[in-house]
């Protein structure tokens, strides 16, 4: 009976949050998450995404092999185009990708993280639907890139890989964000009497093998789209010309799916969990100072066969696209390729549990990596299609196996409390393995390039994709020897044999009834301390409430008595290895029917130092005997009755014989080979059934042992009456507690809420006087603005009837003014007038008088001449309309001259004359102007107001 056959431990007074808590294994642990409502819905959403993420990489892997054939008009196509342009492209997108996601999940970790946390800027969930929407977005796009920009294409290409590579890390990271707040509640304080389970290493199991699964469904995926549009290019040619075209858009339906189901989503707050980058562990975690070797020293080799496997199918996935097109497939081959590799993976995974029982793990450990080898060999040298399908589905398988196989030997290296960085450790090394293979392959598969070697009628011509499947497929022939060579724990017993015997009497056991009784088997060498462990569990146990038996192999009855007596007595040591081995089954087919089974059928927890495990680590790994009989006469022996939990106690036989403290006995005088050979041979049995086992470092002190065995069966065992009725009180207790805390809560609720009342009261009635205050505030402040403004207005009023007032005054004054001038000027006229007769009159007066001294002087001269020769001069006319002064005739004597004689000038006689007053602007110029006139000679030479006599100096009116 495996662990996943045995009755489930299941109280069903629990609810659905203990559901968890009875979980005791892995898988139940990861069932009972996917029953929260939310947390299932966030795993649906990943889910879908996942396989969107997956069948955008195969699709834009074909849609970059599109582009790189496209021949440019007048250029080369990208890479030089042929077989080797072609892998360089799909080496390129592949390394795009992997920069993104080395980006998104090393670089840009903590700053995304920090923008998406609780108080960071960015929703969670808005940006997990952005993320997705984009993706979507991308990929309906992406097709048609070879339409838009053929020659350009193959960059917008690689531009979408890199984008959905970094949306798929965002996603990953608010994922991580909510995730952990999702995570089932505990139950109430005090309700639990086993210790919770690890729902954040459940959540990262569920995480992981969503993610495994994702790329074969991607695959099947693929090629149903492909099918399709195959049958859609019978009728569109655009289909024939954009075969990847369906996935794509089949893809980004996937991601339109994920953004269906997270928009239902409601996420609680709380602060996710510090996020962990995907290289983390990467070092090989330690043990005190010196890195951590594992329990036998294999935990260097098995990471090694492990990171080998997975980048062994990496490669082959990575060479898939152009070892389908070198066998002349198209998408719908290169889906299926994809398919029989990563689907074979995740049934090997399934499968390993049960396969070959009874081989040694390490061995089929070795024995896996070795086909998985082998199968990418025939994968790379077939030409058959259907039989290269074939082939790398077994080699899909064997590789699931061993990896399943190499992660549960790990495990059994470390302490439970050492495997969770064990695991981070053995995580980054293979995605450092198959990172770089994934780059590795195809660069390779350019650098090789097409081939065709020829040896007589046998004929290989193959791509450099089919060579480097070879290549790798080889490579991993040697990993499996060294594993093999460094890890095994049947050495001396020949492979082949241990191989047949595994097929011939493999097989799980009948189920047989138990009752309700649990059974416990304590294994382990001579001295490793189990007598010691099933004393202290017993007590621990019946602690609990439990029917406790403690019982042992062989002499746990009368009849096994005798039996021990001749098995252990020294001097029985001709005894056959059969006889041996029957003897041991006698004792325990008796123990079996007449001490375990009633006491189980009880109900009582049976506790046994010794059990089947024993004879097959004694008498088959120990003697010369076949495991597989020695295990199936013990299975006749005990009518198929396994323990649902073995314990054990691993030691090396040195510490062992150390703890001896009473003469060895017939086998525990064998020498330390023999118990060499018996510790290897029950960890080979632990390994291959790993949930039925629980492998404790016996070397630590018997307390640590204790409690590592006690963390387990708190887990398993199943609940006495006292802790039923305990954890029944306890919940009583603890709803009594909710209920008074309720209660508690609904009180302080309430007063909180009667006090909020009570401060919204009073801070409606501050605001309604506030408000009153500020409207009165207000309506003085409007009135006195009235006020202010009527004021001004008066003031203005008042103003402008001054200025009106001043205006009028101003005016009149002006026009007083004016005509005070008028008048003025006026009179100065009138008096000018007046001034210039008075003036004319005297000038008048003046010629006349002069013209009279004139005569009388010519008078006089006429009487001188008529004394002497008197020169007649003819009188000047006196002609008052005549201005012009009558001219003086030219005279003789001294006095005769040139020039006439003139006129005493009036002005230059009289200086005053030079101030003549200039002729005012209204009068008319007229002869006299030049005349000094009667004013100028009444009141002398002009000034002007400021005392400044005029421009002309007064010399007259004429300028
Ligand atoms: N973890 C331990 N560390 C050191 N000493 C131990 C430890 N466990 C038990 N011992 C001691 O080792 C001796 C052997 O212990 P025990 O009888 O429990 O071993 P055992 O496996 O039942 O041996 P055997 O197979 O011979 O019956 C005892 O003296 C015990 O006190
Ligand atoms: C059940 C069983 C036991 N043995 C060996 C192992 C031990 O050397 C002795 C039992 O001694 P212990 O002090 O009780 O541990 O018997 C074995 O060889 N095969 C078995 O099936």
């Amino acid at each position: 009976m495996t662990r996943a056959e045995q009755p489930e431990v299941v109280d069903p007074a629990r609810g659905a949050t203990d559901e968890a808590l009875a979980a005791d294994s892995r898988e139940r642990a990861r069932r009972a998450l996917l029953q929260v409502p939310e947390l299932r819905r966030l795993w649906e959403a990943q889910f879908t995404g996942r396989i969107g993420d997956a069948l955008a990489l195969l699709v834009l892997v074909l849609l970059s092999v599109q582009a790189a054939l496209h021949v440019p008009v007048g250029g080369e196509p990208v890479f030089g185009g042929e077989y080797r342009g072609v892998a360089l492209a799909v080496t390129v997108a592949l390394a795009v990708r992997l920069l993104a996601t080395l980006l998104g999940g090393v670089l840009l970790l903590g700053p995304v993280a920090g923008l998406l946390a609780p108080s960071g800027p960015l929703d969670r969930r808005w940006t997990m639907i952005g993320t997705d929407g984009l993706r979507a977005a991308l990929l309906i796009v992406a097709p048609l890139w070879i339409d838009w920009v053929p020659d350009s294409a193959y960059v917008y290409i690689l531009l979408t890989i890199f984008v959905t590579g970094l949306a798929e890390r965002v996603w990953t990271v608010g994922r991580d964000g909510v995730a952990p707040a999702l995570l089932p509640a505990p139950p109430p304080e005090g309700a639990a009497v086993r210790p919770l389970p690890d729902h954040h290493d459940a959540l990262r199991r569920l995480w992981l093998r969503s993610g495994y699964i994702a790329v074969p469904v991607a695959a099947a995926a693929l090629v149903a789209a492909s099918l399709i549009s195959n049958v859609l290019a019978t009728r569109l040619d655009w289909f024939s010309d954009h075969q990847a075209a369906m996935a794509s858009y089949v893809a980004a339906g996937f991601f339109a799916a994920a953004i269906s189901v997270l928009y239902f989503l409601r996420l609680p707050g709380g602060e996710p969990r510090r996020p962990v980058s995907p290289l983390e562990g990467l070092r090989r975690p330690s043990a005190g100072t010196a890195p951590d070797k594992g329990r036998t020293g294999a935990i260097p080799v098995l990471v090694l066969g492990c990171a080998a496997v997975a980048a062994a199918i990496v490669a082959a996935v990575a060479l898939g696209v152009l070892h389908v097109a070198g066998l002349g497939g198209g998408p719908v081959a290169y889906g299926l390729l994809v398919l029989a590799l990563t689907g074979g993976v995740a049934g090997g995974i399934r499968l390993a549990p049960a396969v070959l029982p009874a081989l040694s793990r390490r061995r089929l450990f070795a024995l896996t990596l070795a086909l998985t080898g082998l199968g990418l060999f025939g994968t790379g040298l077939i030409s058959d299609p259907a039989t290269v399908l074939f082939t790398a589905a077994a080699t899909g398988i064997a590789a699931g196996i061993a990896a399943h196989t190499g992660h549960v030997l790990l495990d059994q290296e470390a302490e439970e409390f050492r495997r969770p960085r064990l695991t981070r450790h053995l995580h980054a090394v293979v995605r450092v393995a198959v990172a770089l293979m994934a780059m590795a392959a195809p660069l390779t598969a350019a650098l090789i390039g097409p081939h065709r070697v020829e040896r007589g009628d046998f004929v290989i011509d193959h791509g450099g994709a089919a060579f480097t499947l070879m290549i790798v497929g080889v490579l991993l022939l040697p990993v499996a020897a060294v594993v093999l060579g460094r890890t095994d724990d049947r050495r001396g017993v020949p492979l082949r044999r241990d191989l047949v015997e595994a097929v011939r009497g493999g097989g799980e056991p009948d189920p047989v009834a138990t009752g309700s009784g649990f059974f416990i088997a304590v294994e382990g060498g001579d001295g490793a301390g189990k007598s010691t462990q099933v004393e202290a569990l017993a007590e621990w146990v019946r602690g609990k409430g439990h029917e406790v038996v403690v019982t042992r192999e062989p002499g746990a009855t009368p009849v096994g008595q005798r039996l021990r007596t001749i098995l252990l007595d020294v001097a029985s040591g001709g005894v056959s290895h059969q006889a041996e081995a029957l003897l041991y089954a006698a004792d325990r087919a008796e123990h079996v029917a007449s001490v375990i089974r009633p006491a189980l059928e009880r109900g009582a927890i049976v506790i046994s130092d010794r059990y089947t495990d024993s004879s097959v680590a004694y008498q088959g790994a120990g003697r010369d005997l076949s495991a597989t009989e020695v295990a199936r006469i013990s299975r006749w022996a005990t009518g198929g009755l396994v323990p649902h939990l073995t314990v054990l106690l691993d030691v090396s036989p040195e510490t062992a014989r150390e703890r001896f403290t009473e003469a060895p006995d017939r086998l525990e005088s064998e020498p330390n080979e023999f118990h060499q050979r018996v510790r290897a041979g029950f960890l080979a049995l632990a390994a291959a059934d790993p949930a039925r086992y629980l492998v404790v470092d016996a070397g630590q002190d018997p307390e640590s042992v204790t409690t590592a065995a006690r963390h387990r069966l708190d887990q398993m065992l199943p609940l006495s009456e006292a802790e039923i009725r305990a954890q029944e009180e306890a919940r009583k207790r603890a709803e009594e507690e909710a209920r008074r805390r309720a209660e508690e809560e609904r009180r302080r609720k309430e007063e909180e809420e009667r006090l909020e009342r009570e401060r919204q009261a009073e801070l409606a009635r501050l605001r309604a006087e506030e408000e009153e205050r500020k409207r009165r505030e207000e309506e003085e402040r409007r009135r006195a603005e009235e006020a202010r403004q009527a004021e001004e207005a008066r003031r203005r009023a008042e103003e402008a009837r001054r200025a009106a007032e001043e205006e009028r005054r101003r005016r009149e004054a002006e026009e007083r003014l004016r005509r005070e001038e008028e008048e003025r000027l006026r009179r100065e006229a009138e008096e000018e007038a007046r001034l210039r007769a008075q003036a004319e009159e005297r000038r008048r007066e003046k010629q006349r008088k002069a013209e009279e001294a004139l005569l009388r002087a010519e008078q006089a001269r006429l009487a001188a001449a008529d004394n002497t020769d008197t020169v007649q001069v003819p009188l000047p006319v006196n002609n008052p309309d005549n201005e012009q002064t009558a001219i003086i005739p030219r005279g003789e004597g001294p006095e005769t001259s040139e020039d006439t004689r003139q006129l005493p000038q009036p002005g230059r006689e009289d200086p005053a004359a030079e101030g003549r007053r200039a002729r005012p602007q209204w009068a008319e110029e007229t002869p006299l102007d030049d005349v000094p006139t009667l004013a100028d000679e009444l009141l002398g030479p002009r000034r002007d107001a400021d005392g400044d006599e005029g421009e002309d100096g007064g010399q007259g009116r004429r300028r």
